[in-house]
């Protein structure tokens, strides 16, 4: 009898080669193989749960926020995670945590995905919205700065709301999706901008102290950059993550210190943090006033030498690294 792998390689298709029977449908950049459906998951979903227990990421009873945007990345990230803690009893509490900027067209749109994973995988949905949180929807600080400058408002203000909506959920853990271009994008980012210190931490899996987040314009050259080495390499995305894992630096060398906002209380290593030194902009009628490369222009470096390291639940807002 003639198998259906035999018929396809008749046909002149690609045969997948893990099953060596159904269709390929997809070559994977990580290892160049040809693989159908079927055995793509399978392979994704086991290498995910291969990572997650031999980097020992939670512990039975904790609770994991898993930050969803409605977009592909952190809902393949919702449906992988609630899987995998059913199927070999991580034992962990699961919520979703969705922060609306107040982007009219946008969020509100991928709102309702969120809403549908929350039902399908019956995950407590918990939304923070901009407006609660800062008194400003983005739509009105646009209003405000225009379309030039307003990625600084967004990523600052999303990173901390997410931080805050972890803080209100208490849990131990927020997992994001950000997938292997977008810390692809930061390694490159940090490397153009000579920032060693976030050089050599934007790559870790678990993410400590500070954010790293760059929200401006100079991500999507980045972007478009990597997009192109790709194009002609499919590995260069992988190979420009190794190469950041594989950046040291000296023990000697001077790293900043972080503390807290004295406004709010947030993670800063400066008197106050990006996102209080935005909004004073915002509410002065200034708001140009914390667009610029230094993080933040009111205060200085926290010279209390102390190293901050608290849990989620441990603090006004929490620990995520983007
Ligand atoms: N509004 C948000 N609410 C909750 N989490 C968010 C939000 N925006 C981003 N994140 C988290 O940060 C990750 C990376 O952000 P990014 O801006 O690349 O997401 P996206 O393009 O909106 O969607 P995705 O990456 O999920 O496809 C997301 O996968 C998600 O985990």
């Amino acid at each position: 009898m003639e198998g259906e792998g035999e018929r396809e390689r008749k046909r002149g298709g690609r045969v997948c080669c893990v099953c060596n029977e159904a269709r390929a449908s997809v070559k994977r950049p990580k290892t160049l193989q040809h693989m159908c459906r079927e055995c793509f998951f399978h392979a994704f979903e086991s290498e995910i749960h291969h990572l997650i227990l031999n980097n020992s990421l939670f512990s039975p009873g904790e609770r994991v926020a898993i930050g969803a945007s409605g977009g592909k990345d952190s809902t393949v990230l919702a449906y992988v995670l609630s899987k995998l803690n059913r199927l070999h009893n991580y034992g962990l509490h699961l919520f979703l945590l969705s922060v609306d900027e107040g982007i009219t067209g946008y969020r509100d749109d991928s709102l309702q995905t969120v809403h549908r994973n929350h039902l399908q995988y019956q995950l407590p949905l918990q939304v923070v919205s901009y407006k609660d949180l800062y008194g400003w929807t983005m739509d009105q600080i646009v209003d405000v700065i225009g379309f030039k400058n307003n990625c600084t408002f967004c990523g600052v203000f999303r990173r901390q709301a997410l931080d805050r909506g972890a803080a209100l959920l208490k849990v131990d853990k927020l997992v994001t999706g950000h997938n292997a271009d977008d810390i692809a994008e930061t390694v490159l980012l940090n490397l153009l901008r000579g920032d060693v210190a976030r050089l050599s931490r934007c790559t870790s899996i678990t993410t400590g102290e500070d954010g790293i987040y760059s929200p401006n314009a100079y991500r999507g050259f980045a972007r478009e950059f990597i997009k192109d080495l790709e194009r002609i390499r499919p590995r260069a995305i992988l190979d420009i993550i190794k190469s950041g894992e594989n950046f040291r630096i000296s023990t000697t060398t001077k790293m900043p210190e972080q503390g807290t906002c004295q406004r709010c209380g947030y993670i800063s290593s400066q008197k106050w943090c990006k996102a209080c030194v935005l909004l004073d902009g915002l509410n002065r009628g200034l708001p140009k006033l914390g667009i610029g490369r230094s993080r933040g222009s009111v205060g200085s470096e926290n010279g209390n030498g102390s190293k901050v390291e608290k849990s989620i639940q441990g603090k006004q807002c929490g620990t995520l690294d983007f």
